[in-house]
C-alpha cells in the first residue's frame, strides 16, 4: 500500500467552485490537494457554458446573415463550415482551460490528475491517470464532482449511436435531421443552434411545456419562437422505442397526444437531464448521505452530515449553474478561511437560457408567487413596445416582472427578448439594492437603450 499523505484540505473535482476554493485555501496557508480525473475547469469550461456559448455565437451569425435582406444587406447564399465552428470552439475552450490550470498550479495546490474514491471517513485513494495510486487524507474535504449527461430509459437505446451535450459539439458534419430528447436548457440551446447550422430539428418533450420550471406564458412564447424558426416541437410525448435501419437512419417511435408516430432522423441527442458523479466516490466508506438520485445532501452552510466534509456546485442538487457553484466557493471561503457565517439561505437565483432571443430569469416566477399565496401585481410588456428591439428588428418575446404592491419591491422577473439576460440583470441589481419598482419606472435611462424599456414595463402597472 502507498504511503498516506496528509493534507489540511482535499478538493475532489476542479469545477467552478472547487478550483478557486483550492487556490484560496492554499493561499491562506493550508496544504491542499486537488483531485481531478479529466480536466481542470470542469463542465462549464470544457463541455458546458464556454463551448456552447461560443457555438451559439456562430449560430447567431448564420441567422443574421440569412436575414441580411431584412436590413437591406445582400449576403448571397449562407453556408456553415462546422469544422471551423468547432475549431473556434476548441480554441476558446483550450485557452480558458489552460488559464484555469495555470491559476490553480501557480497558487501552489498539489494537483493530482486521477479519479478519487473514499477508502475511509476522511481518506481517499487516487488512481492517477498516468499510472500509480496515491493515498491521501485531510480533516477538511470538499466534494465538487458535478453531473454528467443521463441516458433516458428507452427500448433499443443501447443498440444505436447517440449524442450527448459533449459529443454533439465534436461533430464534423451538420446532421441532416437532429432528433432531440428533452426540451430543457440543453435541448433548446442545441436544437436552435443546429437549426441555424442547417439541420432539420425535432424536439421531443415529455411534459406539457418546454422549460418545465417556467411560467406557462413564457414556455408557450419560447415554443412559438422556436416553431417560427422551423423547429418541430412535440409536447406531452412519451418515448417508446428506437431502432436503426440499414442506411443508418434512426427510427424513434413516440406516443404523442394525437397517437403513435415514428420519427426518422440522422442523429439523436440525449438532453433529458443530468446525473451526479457520486457513483465512483465510494461514499459508503464515509457516512456522507446522498439522496435516492445520488445527490449529496448539505445544510445551508454546504456541510454534509459528516463534520468537515462539504459539497459544492451541481453535485449537491438544486439549481445547476456555474454562478451558483462559484457562489458556493465564496460561502466556504468566508466560513473556512475568514471565520465568517455565510449561508445559501435566501440566495437570489438568476439564470439565462441562451436561446435567441435569450430568456433571462431571476427570483420568483409568477406561478411560484401565486402558489405561495403572495399578493402580487404583474407588469408585462411585449418586446414589440421596445424601441431598440424594433430598430434592430429583433422584437420577439416579452418581459414581465412580479412586484409586491404594498412594498413596491420586485420579487422576480422573466425577460424573453433581445439581450434578455442583460435586461434581467438590471432588474436583479434593483432587487439586490431593494429599489422599489417605481424608481425604475421613473428613472432616466439613455435613449434608445434596452434599459429605458423598464420605464414602460413598470408604467404598465399604472393602467
Ligand atoms: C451543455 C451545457 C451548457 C451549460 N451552460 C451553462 C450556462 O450557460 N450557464 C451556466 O451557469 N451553467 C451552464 N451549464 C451548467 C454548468 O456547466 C455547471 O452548473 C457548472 O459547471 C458547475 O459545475 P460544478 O462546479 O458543480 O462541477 P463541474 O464543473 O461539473 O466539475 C466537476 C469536476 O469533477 C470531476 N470529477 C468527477 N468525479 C470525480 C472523481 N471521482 N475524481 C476526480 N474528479 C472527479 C469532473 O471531471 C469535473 O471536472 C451548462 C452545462 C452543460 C452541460
Ligand atoms: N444556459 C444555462 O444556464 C444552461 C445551459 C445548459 C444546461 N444548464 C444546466 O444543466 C442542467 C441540465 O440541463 P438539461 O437540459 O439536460 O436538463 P433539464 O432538467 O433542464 O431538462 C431536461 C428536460 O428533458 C425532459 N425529459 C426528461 N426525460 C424525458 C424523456 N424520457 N422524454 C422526453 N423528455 C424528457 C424533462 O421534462 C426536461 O424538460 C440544467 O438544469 C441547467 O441547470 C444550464
Amino acid at each position: 500500500m502507498a504511503e498516506i499523505q496528509t493534507y489540511d484540505a482535499i478538493v475532489i473535482g476542479a469545477g467552478q467552485g472547487g478550483g478557486p476554493l483550492a487556490s484560496a485555501l492554499e493561499q491562506s496557508g493550508k496544504k491542499v490537494a486537488m483531485v481531478e480525473r479529466e480536466h481542470v475547469g470542469g463542465t462549464c469550461v470544457n463541455e458546458g457554458c464556454t463551448p456552447t456559448k461560443t457555438m451559439v455565437a456562430s449560430a447567431r451569425v448564420a441567422y443574421l446573415a440569412r436575414r441580411g435582406a431584412d436590413y437591406g444587406v445582400s449576403t448571397g447564399p449562407v453556408s456553415v463550415d462546422i469544422e471551423v465552428v468547432r475549431k473556434r470552439k476548441r480554441d476558446i475552450v483550450d485557452s480558458f482551460r489552460s488559464g484555469s490550470e495555470r491559476r490553480l498550479v501557480s497558487s501552489g495546490v498539489d494537483l493530482l490528475m486521477g479519479e478519487g474514491e473514499f477508502t475511509g471517513p476522511k481518506r481517499l485513494r487516487v488512481t492517477l491517470n498516468d499510472g500509480g495510486v496515491r493515498e491521501i487524507e485531510a480533516e477538511t474535504i470538499i466534494i465538487n464532482t458535478g453531473l454528467r449527461p443521463a441516458t433516458p430509459p428507452l427500448e433499443g437505446i443501447a443498440t444505436i449511436p447517440t449524442l450527448n451535450s459533449t459529443s454533439i459539439m465534436e461533430l464534423d458534419s451538420v446532421p441532416e435531421h437532429l432528433l432531440v430528447i428533452g426540451g430543457g436548457y440543453i435541448g433548446l440551446e442545441f436544437g436552435q443552434m443546429f437549426r441555424r447550422f442547417g439541420s432539420q430539428v425535432t424536439v421531443i418533450q415529455r411534459g406539457a411545456r418546454l422549460l418545465s420550471r417556467e411560467d406557462k406564458d413564457v414556455a408557450e412564447e419560447v415554443a412559438k419562437i422556436l416553431r417560427e424558426d422551423g423547429i418541430e416541437i412535440l409536447l406531452q410525448t412519451k418515448l417508446k422505442r428506437v431502432t436503426k435501419d440499414a442506411s443508418g437512419k434512426i427510427h424513434l417511435t413516440v406516443e404523442t397526444p394525437e397517437g403513435e408516430r415514428t420519427l426518422v432522423g440522422s442523429h439523436l441527442l440525449l438532453a433529458s437531464g443530468r446525473v451526479p458523479n457520486t457513483d465512483k466516490l465510494n461514499l459508503a466508506a464515509t457516512d456522507v448521505e446522498a439522496n435516492e438520485h445520488g445527490l449529496i445532501q448539505v445544510n445551508d452552510k454546504l456541510e454534509t452530515n459528516v463534520s468537515g466534509i462539504y459539497a459544492i456546485g451541481d453535485v449537491k442538487g438544486g439549481p445547476a449553474f456555474t454562478h451558483i457553484s462559484y457562489d458556493d466557493f465564496r460561502i466556504l471561503r468566508t466560513n473556512l478561511i475568514e471565520n465568517g457565517n455565510a449561508s445559501i439561505k435566501d440566495r437570489l437565483l438568476p439564470y439565462t437560457v441562451f436561446i435567441d432571443p435569450q430568456l433571462g430569469r431571476v427570483g420568483l416566477s409568477e406561478e411560484e408567487a401565486r402558489k405561495q399565496g403572495l399578493d402580487i401585481r404583474v407588469a408585462k410588456m411585449p418586446m414589440s413596445y421596445v424601441a431598440r428591439a424594433l430598430e434592430t428588428d429583433e422584437s420577439r418575446g416579452f418581459m414581465k416582472a412580479i412586484v409586491d404592491p404594498r412594498t413596491k419591491q420586485i420579487l422576480g422577473a422573466a425577460v424573453l427578448g433581445l439581450e434578455g439576460g442583460e435586461v434581467m440583470a438590471m432588474l436583479q441589481i434593483a432587487m439586490m439594492g431593494k429599489l422599489p419598482y417605481t424608481a425604475l419606472r421613473d428613472g432616466v435611462f439613455s435613449h434608445p437603450n434596452l434599459s429605458e424599456s423598464l420605464n414602460n414595463l413598470f408604467s404598465m402597472l399604472d393602467q
